[in-house]
């Protein structure tokens, strides 16, 4: 809906009121356009204010209207009318003016913001582009390459920003209705004609040929097949080449396409997922209604290695007070000065002041027993950390929060360490723990919802996007990139190479393709691991067969690469060589060649050609799998928590939606029945089983991703 009223004698109010963000559904439509007929014809009203309820202007396009019949009045008419208006209409942006929002706001004759209002078009995140005008409107405004950068990125902008860009005429500290009402009153009777935007001339610079290609060049290497960036650059550039209407003409022919893209339904959905995840809920049921988070004031951080300098950043960041424990001297002044010049650099960025006097650096873990929460980030060594878990469970005041950083480890164990296992929760962070969106929260069977409504919250504080889910090894993502890695490495068996395999996932859309992964990470973690689990033995004190594991196919060749000390990055070696230790550029490898050659003659196995399908069947239907089987197993509450850990984590590409909603558009059938195809020509591969959810949704008709969590419930209730 959208609200009428006259104030100040001569101004038409129109409020939008749609809550929460004043979305532009089809009653929000309708009514600005009665308002706004109301207004013109009303002769007491000289001109005219838009503005949303609760201190939001508008969120945009009602995104949940896009997958259905779209009815009520359309937006680009409604735009038109507003700008064609002969009284001076003014918007006063409070909260946010997101893309059919802000379109709207271009529509208008002025824009007054509130300074803590954002902007932007983000439509490109959602697979679309700004398509009420927004891409031709926004460059005639501030020119091509401030709007190319805009509309490309669909990055939010502070009203700062907003008015040094000249997309709003003034920003106030004040009530922005107040404001625009008076700004309203003042140009009541100026004159319209040079404020209409369509009617601008678009600003160029005399090389637009070279600035599109160069931004084309720019949108296509980051974009990993992502299609709406690239319609965004040719919408742009329609605005600078050609008069409005043939402009708006192409906006509408490039949104045609995307709006009933794959892509557009899978960015779509991870919007929704994302939000989804974020109303967590344990299997007893246990959700934010049911469990507050506990008020966190203090935190420590046990352990400054990467894991723990990144958290500890993270941490500062939010304001909060951190202690912070290192016991070995050296790494505590490496650490002191790294976290200092991390927090410096990240202030500067955001033009704020590094909060470098939050942290209280330490080398004894009794230091920590005031904090309200403690992030354990020691080496991923379980005897370690179960000293430290005994520790701190005496150290600590009653009732705080003991959480680990480990990416695999048994959260119930180690809660078994300490005297309140409800307490103990893991909060797995990604590297670089300051950089990096997501979060895994761990709950084990012990933990009290208490313990991860808490850790939720703080992680939301940290900017985080927090999944919560069931304690398993691995837990969600890196129990799925066991199976992934796995094959990856069968396929080098088989005849494939590193560039080969890391190809056909980066042009999937991975940043980067597995063996990269690996390299990046060090080789060494997972020989460490293997080697705990009694995998990886030393070929030459090897008992058993080099290539069989408990009857199952096992690939030693991670194991020989560490046993030749080639670790990845670090080590100058891994998959590919790099220049020196620590460089990041990969190049192929001749010796690794050689060695996969020497190793298939070895073990009597004769290369064959395996093409980019098989290399993505194998890689990621493997992973799906094992996404059914934790959904299966209810580690993970719905398809959407293993979608968003992926896409946050693991650099699944957002446009494809994760796996299990990729799943979904390949068709469930098909997954299961490459899964078979591979599992007959592997039957020592158990990862290639299909798993018996796959099975049931397929046979219940391979419903859509939204509807699983009802088969699951029913496949579950049957065990
Ligand atoms: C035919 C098309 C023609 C023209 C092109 C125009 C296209 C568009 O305008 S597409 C939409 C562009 N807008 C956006 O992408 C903005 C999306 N929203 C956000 O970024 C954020 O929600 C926010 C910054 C506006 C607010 O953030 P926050 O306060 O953190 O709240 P939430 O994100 O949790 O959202 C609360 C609630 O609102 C729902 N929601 C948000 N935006 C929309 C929307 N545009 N349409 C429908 N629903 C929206 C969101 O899903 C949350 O719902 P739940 O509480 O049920 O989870």
């Amino acid at each position: 809906m959208a609200l009428f009223s006259r104030v100040s004698g001569s101004v038409g109010l129109i409020t939008l009121q749609n809550p929460p963000v004043n979305a532009l559904s089809a009653a929000v439509r309708q009514g600005i356009v009665d308002s706004v007929k109301r207004a013109l014809s009303d002769p007491e009203v000289k001109s005219v204010v838009i503005c949303g309820e609760n201190g939001v202007f508008c969120g945009g396009a009602d995104i949940k209207e896009f997958g259905g019949n779209m009815s009520g009045p359309p937006l680009i008419p409604m735009i038109h009318a507003i700008e064609a208006a002969n009284k001076p209409v003014v918007a006063a942006i409070e909260g946010s003016a997101l893309g059919g929002g802000l379109e709207l706001a271009l529509g208008c004759h002025y824009r007054i913001a509130h300074s803590k209002a954002r902007l932007g078009l983000p439509e490109v995140s959602l697979g679309l582009l700004p398509a009420a005008g927004g891409t031709q409107r926004l460059p005639r405004l501030i020119g091509v390459p401030a709007a190319l950068d805009l509309i490309t990125t669909g990055r939010h902008i502070t009203a700062a920003e907003a008015l040094q860009l000249g997309i709003v005429d003034q920003v106030t500290k004040q009530s922005t209705v107040n404001a625009a009402v008076n700004f309203a009153l003042n140009v009541a009777e100026k004159p319209l004609d040079a404020r209409r935007i369509s009617t601008f001339p678009c600003p160029h610079s005399s090389d637009l040929d070279a600035l599109f290609e160069e931004a084309m060049q720019k949108v296509q290497k980051s974009a990993r097949g992502a299609i709406a960036p690239v319609a965004c650059v040719q919408a742009v550039r329609a605005a600078a080449t050609q008069p409005y209407n043939q402009g708006m003409e192409r906006e509408k022919e490039l949104m045609a396409t995307l709006f009933t893209s794959g892509q557009a339904r899978a960015l779509q959905y991870c919007f929704f997922a994302q939000r989804a995840v974020g109303k967590w809920r344990m299997p007893n049921g246990a959700c934010w209604d049911t469990s507050k988070p506990r008020p966190v004031h203090k935190v420590a951080v046990i352990g400054l290695g990467t894991m723990g300098r990144g958290i500890l950043v993270a941490l500062a960041q939010t304001g909060l007070s951190v202690v912070a424990v290192e016991t070995q001297e050296m790494q505590l002044m490496e650490a002191k000065q790294a976290v200092s010049g991390m927090l410096e650099r990240g202030a500067k960025r955001r033009g704020v002041v590094p909060t470098l006097h939050n942290i209280t650096y330490s080398q004894n873990i009794k230091s920590v027993a005031e904090v309200d929460l403690v992030i354990e980030a020691v080496f991923e060594d379980m005897a370690l950390k179960e000293k430290v878990f005994q520790q701190l469970s005496a150290v600590c005041k009653p009732g705080t929060f003991l959480c680990t950083n480990t990416s695999a480890l048994d959260i119930d164990h180690l809660a078994s360490q300490t005297g309140n296992p409800e307490l103990v929760v893991g909060m797995h962070f990604f590297a670089p723990a300051h950089v990096m969106k997501l979060l895994e929260v761990v709950y084990g069977p012990r933990s009290s919802p208490q313990a991860v409504a808490t850790a939720m919250h703080l992680g939301k504080k940290m900017g985080k996007i927090g999944v919560a889910v069931g304690n398993c090894r691995g837990f969600v993502g890196n129990r799925m990139l066991k199976p992934y890695i796995e094959q990856a490495f069968f396929l080098l068996e088989e005849g494939g190479t590193p560039e080969k395999i890391d190809q056909a996932l980066e042009e999937f859309g991975f940043p980067m393709g597995v063996f990269k992964m690996s390299d990046l990470s060090g080789l060494d973690i997972g020989w460490r691991v293997r080697k705990g689990d009694g995998l990886a033995e030393s070929s030459a004190a090897s008992q058993q067969s080099p290539r069989i594991r408990d009857g199952r196919r096992y690939s030693p060749l991670g194991d020989l690469l560490c046993e030749q000390g080639r670790f990845g990055q670090k080590t100058g070696h891994g998959w590919y060589q790099y220049d020196k230790p620590g460089s990041q550029l990969a190049r192929s490898d001749p010796w690794l060649h050689s060695f996969l050659e020497g190793y298939r003659a070895q073990h009597g196995l004769v290369a064959r050609r395996i093409d980019q399908q098989e290399v993505l069947e194998r890689c990621l239907y493997v992973l799906i799998n094992e996404g059914f089987r934790i959904l299966e197993d209810g580690i993970a509450s719905g398809p959407e928590d293993i979608d968003i850990i992926y896409v946050f984590g693991y650099g699944w590409p957002r446009h494809r939606g994760g796996p299990m909603f990729y799943a979904g558009m390949v068709g469930l059938a098909k997954v299961l029945e490459r899964l078979e195809h591979y599992h007959q020509a592997h039957p020592d591969v158990p990862y290639l089983q299909p798993c018996s959810l796959l099975r049931r949704l397929v046979a219940s008709g391979s419903p859509p991703v939204n509807t699983w969590k009802e088969v699951i419930k029913k496949v579950r209730s049957q065990l």
